[in-house]
């Protein structure tokens, strides 16, 4: 194996989080067949470590290894569950610097979003260790004579987690925690541009007591690996966060084994302001739901649509909060916007704005001489985006935002909803009555009014159209990862009638 990047070592309290081995059965693996790959800081582009690349029999190899650990793990009551996740969260606390140096050196994003992402990924660790006390089943009145009905939760099973790039802790305690509590093991395969920050959160997990089996990470070529994952039948849940197209792929290979599926797949957020609103408000709010984590974020506000009425100085206002941001490495000094994953999603971005402008959109602002390295992108604002556009019809997930101008309620919705996806969407106005008929026409798992942010643990963050199946956080979180045993206890006697 390599030798560690001496300045990300160097970087941290606790080296020991900085791992370059798989995780399977409690023990830090490497690739049997010798295959490795580079993991590069996307603001530097040099490589800050490696991985192995597991074959097909250790895959399986975490599955037996997760098998045989369920039998123990399930067994616990809820409440010793809840300690150790408890263990779990308060570790991730203590070392919130390390993962958060961890996850800007490889994902890009500046270190104080690095550190809040920490805080928001350990919130679910804590939420669920607690929501795992409360799953109750229920009595039923029964129809049967003689007979008491009612129903358990049980654990599904092993669960499986493919997770993402641009959230690289939050998405894998959000899944994690939930299955955990409820009593199921754990195999995760964390996206390959951002392997570190799962392996950290393994070596906590092993400190936190969470024993052998339970919480795994493999690493691999992922369609290899996540093939291996969706049609092996004792895995009997599938949880993804990812891209849409993906999802589907997961769906198809999943079709065998008849698993559960939990998937958080694309947004294309409809970000609207109402006539009423002041120009400036709306504008700096869009700001923020547009550009956190560069735009790589599934909330970020992809379609902007301004009443006519307001739209001029609305834009006038954006453009000039715009320009006040700042692009850089994310390690150095206050950045409100590090680099894109890699050079691919800067060619993406650089096609979809190439696109909208040959198709008629105006450009207000971004100027890419001024990025400071290959894997930059400098915030573009763009006027006059159609639905003929890819900034329209795409996820661009990078720093490009599209303002259009609408002149009714009606037509706003349907311009909203004139896409494939329903994952979140932002309202903005004062109106009690457009608030309304707005969030209820809107085809969105999620309608932020008046609120850029709108996630946290109790929530229940998911969407609907192709945006994805089931719901994360909240008190149905944890459903994703039980099953319901109905019980008929019949020939009782004495509870006739009750
Ligand atoms: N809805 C949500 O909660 C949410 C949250 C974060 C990100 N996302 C979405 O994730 C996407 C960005 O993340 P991404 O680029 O990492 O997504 P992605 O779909 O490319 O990758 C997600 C995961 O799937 C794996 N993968 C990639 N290709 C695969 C294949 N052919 N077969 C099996 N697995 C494969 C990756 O290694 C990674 O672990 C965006 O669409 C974003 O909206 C959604
Ligand atoms: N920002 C989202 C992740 C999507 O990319 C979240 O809060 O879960």
């Amino acid at each position: 194996m390599t030798t560690l990047s001496t300045a990300l070592v160097k970087r941290l309290e606790d080296p020991r989080l900085f791992r370059q081995y798989a995780y399977v059965n409690g023990k830090w693996t490497h690739g049997e067949g010798g295959r490795e790959e580079a993991v590069y800081d996307p603001a530097t582009n040099e490589a800050i470590g490696h991985i192995p690349l597991l074959e097909a029999n250790q895959i399986t190899a975490a599955v037996d290894a997760a098998e045989a650990a369920f039998v123990h793990w399930r067994a616990l009551r809820a409440d010793e569950r809840c300690e150790r996740l408890l263990a779990w969260y308060d570790l991730i606390q203590a070392n919130r610097e390390d993962l958060a140096t961890i996850m800007t050196l490889e994902q890009g994003k500046p270190l104080p979003d690095a550190r809040g992402e920490v805080e928001y990924g350990a919130s679910f660790v804590r939420w669920f260790a607690e929501e795992g006390k409360r799953t109750y089943g229920e009595t039923i009145p029964s129809h049967i004579p003689n007979a008491s009905l009612g129903t358990i939760k049980e654990p599904v099973g092993i669960a499986a987690m493919i997770t993402p790039w641009n959230f690289p802790l939050a998405m894998i305690t959000r899944k994690a925690a939930a299955a955990l509590a409820a009593g199921c093991p754990v195999i995760v395969k964390p996206a390959n541009e951002t392997p570190f920050s799962a392996l950290a959160l393994a070596e906590l997990a092993e400190r936190a007591g969470i024993p052998e089996g339970i919480f795994n990470v493999v690493l691999g070529e992922p369609a290899e690996v996540s093939k291996i994952l969706c049609s092996e039948p004792r895995i009997r849940a599938l949880s993804f966060t990812g891209s849409t197209r993906v999802g589907r792929l997961l769906i198809e290979q999943s079709a065998n084994t008849v698993k559960r599926l939990s998937l958080e797949l694309g947004g294309n957020a409809p970000f609207i302001v109402g006539p009423d609103m002041d120009p400036k408000e709306a504008a700096y709010a869009a700001v923020a739901a547009k550009f956190q984590t560069a735009g790589q974020d599934c909330l970020a506000a992809n379609r902007i649509l301004v009443h006519e009425s307001i739209h001029d100085e609305f834009v006038a206002q954006f453009t000039e909060r715009m320009a006040a941001l700042t692009v850089g490495n994310g390690l150095h000094g206050e950045v409100d916007l590090g680099p894109l994953i890699h050079r691919q999603a800067v060619e993406k971005a650089a096609a979809i704005v190439d696109d909208a402008i040959s198709k008629g959109a105006t450009l207000i602002a971004g100027d890419q001489s001024q990025a400071p390295g290959d894997n930059f992108f400098m915030p573009v604002l763009l006027t006059g985006v159609t639905p003929k556009m890819k900034v329209w019809r795409e996820e661009n997930f990078a720093p490009v935002a599209g303002i259009t101008a609408y002149s009714s309620d009606d037509e706003v919705i349907d311009m909203a909803n004139d896409t494939e996806y329903g994952l979140a969407a932002y309202i903005y106005t004062h109106d009690i009555r457009r608030i309304w008929k707005l969030m209820r026409a809107l085809e969105y798992g999620m309608v932020s009014v008046n609120s850029v942010k709108m996630t946290g643990p109790p929530v229940p963050f998911g969407g609907v159209k192709q945006s994805g199946l089931g719901r994360e956080g909240g008190a149905t979180g944890i459903d994703e990862y039980l099953e319901t045993k109905y019980y008929c206890l019949g020939a009782l006697g004495s509870v006739s009638g009750s």
